[in-house]
Formats: C-alpha cells, structure tokens, sequence
C-alpha cells in the first residue's frame, strides 16, 4: 500500500483553512490517513474589485479546480454554497460531509435583534439575498456592500462604521466566533443560500479515494442537491437573491425556496416534498427542478434577476 500523503487543496482565507482542517482532522481520525494541505489563491482572493464585477460565478473555485485538473492536488474543500452548480470536466464531488447550521447570523453592535436595530442603521452585506430579507423586514436600513473575509466584516461593527453585518453562523463556528452572533435567523423566515453551512470535497473523476466514504453524510448531499437543483433549474448564479432550505427527514425529502425582489418589496416562495424511495439523487434533482418550474410559472423572472453570477459573498 502507498504510504504517501494525500494533498488537500484549499482557498488561503481563515475560514477556508479552518474548515480545511476540520475535514483533514476528521479523515484522519477515521482513517489514519496522513494528509498533506496545498493553500492556492484564487483571483477572488487577490482582487480588491466588487464580487459583481469580477464576473464568473466560481471566481474563488477556479485557480483550485485548475490545481486539482493539473495532478498537482488530490482533493479540494469548497464551501458548498461557492461552487457553481453546472457541472466540471473530469471533476466530480467525493463527498459531502455533514452540513453545519445553515441559518444566517446578525452580529450587530450591542448584541442587538433585527428589530431593535435604531431606524435607519447601516447594515453590511455584499449578497442580494441577504440585502433584500433585510429589506423585507426593515426598509429603512441602510445596506452597504460589503466585502472581504469574516473577521474584517466583524471589525467593521466593532469600529463603529457599521451597526451590524449578516454572515453564515457555519463561518462563525468554524472560525470559533459564533459569540459574534446576536440572533440566528429562522430558516423558514430567512431561507439561506442552496448549499449554506456545507461543504464538498472535489476529487478527479474517477479517482478512487475510499477514505472519503468515512466523511460523506448522505442526508446532507441529497438535501443541497435538491437546493442546487433549484438554482440550476432558474439558471440562477448564486449571487441571485434566491434562498433554498431542504432536509431529509427518515424517508422524506423536503424543500422550499424563495426568490425576492432585491429591494425587499416582492417575493414568490414555493414548498414541495418527496419521498425518497429509491435514487436520491434524482429525486433531489426532480424536486428542485419542479419547484423552480412553480416558481417560474408565478413570475420569479419578472421580480428577480435571476442571472446574478458572482459568488454570495467572499470570506
Ligand atoms: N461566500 C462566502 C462564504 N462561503 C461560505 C461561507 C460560510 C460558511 C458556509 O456557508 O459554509 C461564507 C461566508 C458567509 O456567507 O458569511
């Protein structure tokens, strides 16, 4: 048996070399596997440009999938919810492993809730989805688009240049500052970005890495398919305003999504479920094909702008 190490390939930013390490820690405590971690930066890391206009969704995913292409790693660790959903050559994902909280965190000065923020404060965030839930509950907030990594969003409300930021609370926790947080929004109010809090383990198609099976979680892959389904089925990027939210329950695969209006004003939400009886993976897909054909049906083209094409956000 070859005894040499296998090369994990990861974005350079806190977040991504923590959750990096998670998953190198759990391989290695299932497996005795010795991993070696390779760090890449990615255009979207370098560029001090706005996420929208650096373009292509998968700014921060292609330098590593080019790595992962070249033989140069074995497997990358993608936040789920940054990784495009149209497919890509000779690449496929490995595993999924268990998907943390996928709910959206407020981390506001003074520990203060959404609705006790004073009238008019200005609130961070670089996503449209996040810009119109905010909205939607308080139109009189003033957004600002923001970017960078966690700990620089953080700062900006400890400076006092802004009241409150909105970030993934599965970033806070695995950068250990879910203290940050001063309220948790509910999924079924404040639906997340498809594939929120997971991540994928991206290896070469037809590589056979038998370790991963120790890591893959198989209700979470099927539920942020469902979600990704959606989303590819609006041929939506992931920087349109579109939560998606699914969880298998036994034998039950449920799913809602909305679609908002980015100014808050509108939105069209729509809730199916199937049972999963036999391909999971089909059947993820099928449902987030019909919910996004509902959605469709009910006008989410005429509210939203479905071919926002930069990443959520950056971190
Ligand atoms: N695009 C940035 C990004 N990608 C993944 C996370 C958080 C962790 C996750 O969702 O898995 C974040 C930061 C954020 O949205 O606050």
């Amino acid at each position: 048996m070859s005894s040499r190490p296998l090369r994990v390939a990861t974005r350079g930013s806190a977040l991504a070399r923590a959750q990096t390490g998670h998953v190198v820690a759990a391989l290695h405590e299932a497996t005795g596997v010795e991993i070696d971690v390779v760090i890449i930066t990615s255009e979207g890391d370098r560029s001090k440009e706005s996420l929208a206009s650096l373009g292509g969704t998968g700014v921060f995913a292609s330098a590593l999938r080019e790595a992962l292409t070249a033989g140069e790693c074995d497997m990358i660790v993608h936040s789920l919810k940054d990784l495009p959903t149209a497919p890509y050559r000779g690449l496929t994902i490995g595993a999924v492993p268990e998907r943390e909280d996928p709910r959206d965190a407020l981390c506001s000065r003074d520990g203060l809730m959404l609705d006790e923020l004073p009238e008019g404060a200005r609130v961070g965030t670089g996503s449209p989805r996040r810009m119109a839930q905010l909205l939607a509950l308080r139109p009189d907030l003033e957004i600002v688009d923001i970017r960078g990594n966690v700990d620089t969003r953080l700062a900006r409300v400890r400076d006092g240049d802004l009241d409150a930021v909105v970030l993934a609370s599965a970033g806070l926790a695995r950068l250990g500052r879910l203290d940050a947080a001063s309220e948790l929004f509910a999924l079924d109010i404040w639906p997340t970005a498809p594939g929120q809090g997971a991540l994928a383990i991206e290896i070469r198609e037809g590589d056979s890495i038998p370790e991963l099976l120790s890591i893959e979680h198989s209700a979470t892959r099927t539920a942020v398919l469902a979600e990704r389904s959606v989303l590819a089925a609006l041929e939506a990027g992931c920087a349109a305003p579109i939560g998606a939210t699914a969880a298998v329950t036994g034998d039950l695969l449920e799913l809602s999504a909305t679609v908002y209006q980015p100014d808050g004003a509108a939105e069209l939400g729509c809730e199916r479920s199937a049972e999963l009886l036999g391909d999971d993976h089909l059947v993820a897909d099928l449902l987030g094909q019909a919910v996004a054909t509902q959605l469709l049906e009910d006008g989410a083209a005429e509210i939203a702008p479905l071919s926002g094409r930069g990443p959520e956000e950056s971190a």
